[in-house]
């Protein structure tokens, strides 16, 4: 069952905001000298979409914690009256610049979401939760873990009148999801689709433990990313050799793993020999109860 999940129902506003220039940010300049000509290169990272509404009022900051290279992001829906926001996958260390970013720009922070149980770093949800109380934390239903809302594939999380949909992406863990922005009129074009860990600029997420799955993992991004218009931004929870933003049409064509077939993706995921994350035995508990278990005794700041 497909459900719309929104904590504050209110009309729908009227926009009469001017077309910005965020896709010549989002793509400042593709220059590859394979293509000889900006339609061939057009043509294979896709077609560019028209600037929607939602593109000029949607509020959108990646930010990074360096110890764990975790990327986490903020969302919010500027014409709203409320300002509604979301933090997707915060890390307990960056807490309180997240919440202090959050009070400067005048954002009510509604959820809390992680994209998986994450098994490097303690999630900054149940901090979050102590210090903001309306705050709802996110996490899927698959996930297994601890949280106020569980989500499933197919399911809306509006934010003011934007959302995010779910699409269920296992294989790096059982309940691993990508929140992908919404499709429509006044949503943001091109589209963005947080990943996780499942998608990885030029990688992806380690199958070697919390029930991972190479071939549900190498199922999920091509049934689910791949499928999303080439243009679509793939942001992902983490990056090791400082990238910060890639496309699911430059993902298609270069990701050294996807683009291999089943078999040959499944033998080079057997012979990654990463060591397990340093964090893994604090971190999986922790985040199987949305981070909670951390709040008691520990000194914050107040937001
Ligand atoms: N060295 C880091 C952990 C690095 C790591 O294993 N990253 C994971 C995502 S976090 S569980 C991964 O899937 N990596 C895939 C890859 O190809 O690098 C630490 O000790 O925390």
């Amino acid at each position: 069952m497909r459900r719309m999940i929104r904590l504050h129902p209110y009309p729908s506003s009227s926009l009469s905001r001017t077309v910005s220039s965020a896709r010549a940010l989002a793509f400042p300049s593709l220059c590859f000298s394979k293509y000889s000509s900006v339609s061939k290169l057009r043509s294979a990272m896709g077609s560019y979409c028209t600037l929607s509404k939602g593109s000029s009022r949607l509020l959108f900051r990646q930010l990074f914690e360096k110890e764990s290279a975790t990327y986490t992001y903020l969302l919010a829906d500027l014409a709203h009256p409320e300002k509604q926001a979301v933090l997707v996958d915060p890390v307990d260390k960056t807490v309180d610049r997240d919440l202090s970013l959050i009070k400067d720009l005048g954002l009510k922070l509604i959820y809390a979401m992680n994209t998986h149980v994450h098994a490097d770093h303690v999630t900054g949800t149940g901090l979050i939760k102590g210090k903001i109380p309306g705050v709802k934390s996110i996490i899927s239903k698959a996930s297994k873990s601890k949280a106020d809302v569980f989500v499933e594939a197919g399911d809306k999380i509006y934010f003011g009148d934007l959302f995010l949909e779910v699409r269920s992406t296992p294989g790096h863990t059982v309940g691993c999801v990508t929140y992908v922005t919404g499709d429509g009129p006044d949503q943001p074009c091109p589209r963005m689709a947080f990943t996780g860990d499942t998608l990885l600029i030029r990688g992806c997420g380690r199958t070697d433990f919390q029930g991972g799955c190479s071939h549900q993992l190498y199922k999920s991004v091509h049934s689910q990313i791949f499928t999303l218009p080439k243009d679509t931004l793939v942001y992902p929870a983490h990056d090791y050799r400082g990238f910060t933003v890639s496309t699911v049409g430059e993902e298609m064509l270069y990701n050294p793993r996807l683009t291999k077939d089943e078999e040959s993706f499944k033998e080079i995921m057997a012979n990654l020999n990463l060591s397990y994350p340093k964090m893994i035995d604090v971190a999986v508990p922790a985040n199987m109860v949305c981070g909670l278990q951390d709040l008691i005794g520990r000194q914050t700041e107040p937001v």
